[in-house]
């Protein structure tokens, strides 16, 4: 999965440099950060109705939508792959992340 996200935005990044014809992404960056991020909002709206109705399939295909609006946001906003990649596997290190409050919450 990862070589695949890595494709997407590496082809998000090429239409960031050359302005391609029909080409949606192109679409995105024109209109600018404040639609990418409203993309986002929707997007991620849509993968929680979807959960919430149960259907895998449409979840799924919920969550390629927001993965893909979330790339060009990272692309809009100069964030590299590998800077997200290192803060997972930093995170990857760590077990144990459960905090108190939150078994308090649990058990209230
Ligand atoms: N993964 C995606 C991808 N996922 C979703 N979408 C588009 O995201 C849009 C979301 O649909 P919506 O109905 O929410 O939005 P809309 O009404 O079409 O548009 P808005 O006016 O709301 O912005 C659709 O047009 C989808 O086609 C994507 N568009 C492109 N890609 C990837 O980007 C690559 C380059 O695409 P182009 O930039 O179009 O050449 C493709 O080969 C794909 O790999």
């Amino acid at each position: 999965m990862i070589d695949v996200i890595k494709g997407l935005y590496e082809v998000a990044l090429e239409r960031k440099g050359t302005k391609q014809e029909g080409s949606y992404t192109c679409y995105l960056f024109e209109q600018g950060l404040d639609k990418i991020l409203k993309k986002c909002g929707e997007e991620c709206s849509e993968v929680i109705i979807a959960a919430k109705n149960g259907k895998n399939e449409d979840t799924a295909n919920e969550i390629c939508d927001l993965l893909y609006h979330l790339i060009v946001m990272m692309v809009e906003s100069g964030i590299s792959m590998d800077e997200v990649e290192e803060i997972l596997e930093q995170r990857r290190q760590k077990i144990g992340n459960l905090k108190k409050f939150h078994v308090s919450d649990h058990e209230s």
